[in-house]
């Protein structure tokens, strides 16, 4: 599934209309109409809806919707807001079929004390009021409409293409309406997966009305969700002939003496996601510390200073085929010559938590490096590598993920809820699986594990990236599905779920295992 912006979608559209040749009003129809049977699936015949119909294309998928359902039999009265003669092109086209169709007209204009008055007496509220084409804040009437409509707790509402009031590529909302469910129409628009314009799409539905892949093509970055589906269908396969060596040979830089748990976890993780063989350098003043925890890795104990790294590393004895620094290793001297040697070696590096502080430090590095360098920041992280504010970052995840990534040669992987990952060339491929769990100390450390040890197996690190993160989120949505609340999960708890997971992730990937 891909997800447009809303210059995108005009795009799309307009592309559709003039060189496949679909006519606007038949797009529209079509929009109606698939709105109109999720409805019909969930509304029941005795509730009394109401349509509230914009001025835009909207409110003209709204005059479809409300004409399906008055055909079906159901109670329903459709509000125009602004005055008839404001209502134009194909939207004007469908309310005269409403019309011509023997059904009556509500006009807001002049009733407001009824609409108020009425608001309480339905069931159902179908909010076709304003779509992507909102622009700036919000003007009367529709504030005050939107106000009441939030109000009036007990009324379900449906919100057509996204909540109006919503900028639909993100961004500050001041009011808008909370809907239960939004069907969105043909592709979901990038306020559906950032915040807090994600708050308000309850339920999202995406409906089909036959725009051809061309159009999509010609006209969108590539922008996708990563599914249960994508994951199941690209996990690598072992072979029979295989042996530890096989999964790779990873390293885990991290630790120091106020920080040991970090990096155990990362190693931990990795194991559990597959790491054939993993060692693990350590400043040696921890070394003790850590290596009573994990049986199953071998250990590089590094020269320490005050109970960090002192900056030595011998990584041509070591061998490996990818490494991840960072989780614990400290803000220090020590840490950032490590991470300088770890970038001057030509295998994949992940660099995570403490390893992205110094990183106007290790950009000119990076930037010449031919193997993939995989950067896992979360909103704070990122902001500060950019010296910009979090609420920058968050204003525009996807516009500033491009940007960085693309511009430094670098797979970014920004956390958060959707996490989205972007690959050099500019893809990006935004997670479905994780919940409020992960919102937690050590989850970026277990991440940090997992995507190790899934770009030693696999060859398409973007892949290997994608199932890492979603393998992640889908752990954590087990244990909530399960014997745990969003509040009490520990990190170590999470790298505990790996294995059914992944195991029932490879049970659903069996059947495309078998094709390969
Ligand atoms: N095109 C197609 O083929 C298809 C399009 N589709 C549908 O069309 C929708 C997009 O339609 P659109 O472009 O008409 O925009 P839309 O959001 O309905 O209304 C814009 C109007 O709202 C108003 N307004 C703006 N800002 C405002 C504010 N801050 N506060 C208050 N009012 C404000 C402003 O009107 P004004 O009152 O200023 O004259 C403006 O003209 C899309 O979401 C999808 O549902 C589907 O049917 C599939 C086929
Ligand atoms: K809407």
């Amino acid at each position: 599934m891909r997800v447009v912006t809303a210059s995108e979608m005009y795009a799309i559209d307009r592309y559709t209309i003039q060189q496949i040749g679909m006519s606007e009003e038949s797009l529209m129809e079509n929009a109606g109409q698939a709105v109109a049977t999720v409805l019909l699936e969930r509304i029941q015949p005795a509730q009394r809806v109401a349509v509230l119909a914009g001025t835009g294309n909207n409110g003209g998928d709204g005059f479809v919707v409300a004409r399906v359902l008055k055909s079906y039999g159901y109670t329903t009265d459709l509000w125009l807001i602004p005055p008839k003669e404001k209502v134009k092109g194909a939207a004007k086209k469908a309310l005269e079929i409403y019309e011509n169709s023997g059904y009556e007209v509500k006009n807001y204009i002049g009733n407001e004390k009824e609409f108020i008055e009425q608001l309480r007496h339905y069931d159902v509220i179908i909010d076709a009021l304003l779509g992507i084409g909102i622009n700036g804040a919000l003007r009367s009437p529709y504030k005050e409409i939107i106000e009441k409509v939030n109000e009036a707790k007990e009324l379900v509402v449906y919100a057509i293409d996204v909540p109006s009031g919503i900028p639909a590529d993100g961004g500050a909302v001041e009011t808008a309406i909370q809907a239960d469910v939004t069907i969105t129409i043909q592709y979901p628009k990038l306020s559906a997966y950032t915040f807090p314009t994600a708050d308000y799409y309850g339920e999202l539905i995406v409906v089909d009305i036959g725009i051809p892949p061309l159009s999509l093509e010609k006209n969108a970055e590539f922008r996708r969700l990563w599914s249960e589906a994508a994951v199941a269908r690209t996990l690598p396969v072992r072979k029979r002939s295989s042996h530890k060596g096989t999964y790779g040979k990873g390293l885990v830089i991290g630790g120091s003496r106020n920080m040991t748990g970090a990096v155990i976890m990362t190693a931990k993780a990795a194991l559990r996601s597959g790491a054939g063989l993993l060692t693990m350098a350590v400043p040696d003043d921890v070394y003790p510390v850590v290596a009573t925890h994990i049986p199953e890795v071998m250990y590089h104990p590094c020269s320490s200073l005050n109970g960090c790294f002192a900056g030595e590393i011998d990584l041509i004895t070591l061998d490996v085929d990818a490494i991840a620094a960072g989780p614990g290793m400290g803000r220090t001297m020590g840490a950032k010559s490590v991470v300088q040697k770890v970038l001057c070696q030509d295998v994949p590096v992940v660099l995570d938590a403490d390893a992205l502080y110094f990183w106007n430090d290790y950009v000119s590095i990076i930037r010449e490096r031919t193997e993939a360098t995989i950067l896992t920041p979360h909103p704070g992280e990122m902001a500060r590598m950019l010296g910009v504010s979090i609420d920058d970052v968050e204003r525009d995840r996807f516009g500033i993920a491009k940007q960085f990534a693309m511009s430094n040669g670098v797979y970014l992987v920004l956390k958060g809820p959707y996490t989205i990952v972007t690959t050099p060339d500019g893809k990006q491929y935004v997670n479905t699986s994780g919940n409020p769990a992960l919102a937690k100390g050590g989850s970026g450390d277990v991440l940090t594990g997992i995507i190790l040890a899934f770009i030693m197996q696999h060859d398409n690190i973007q892949e290997a990236i994608c199932n890492a993160v979603f393998v992640h989120g889908k752990a954590a949505d087990a244990l909530v599905e399960k014997e745990h609340s969003p509040m009490d999960v520990l990190a170590t708890d999470v790298i505990e779920a790996i294995p059914q997971t992944l195991f029932s992730l490879y049970k659903k990937g069996a059947s495309y295992q078998k094709q390969r």
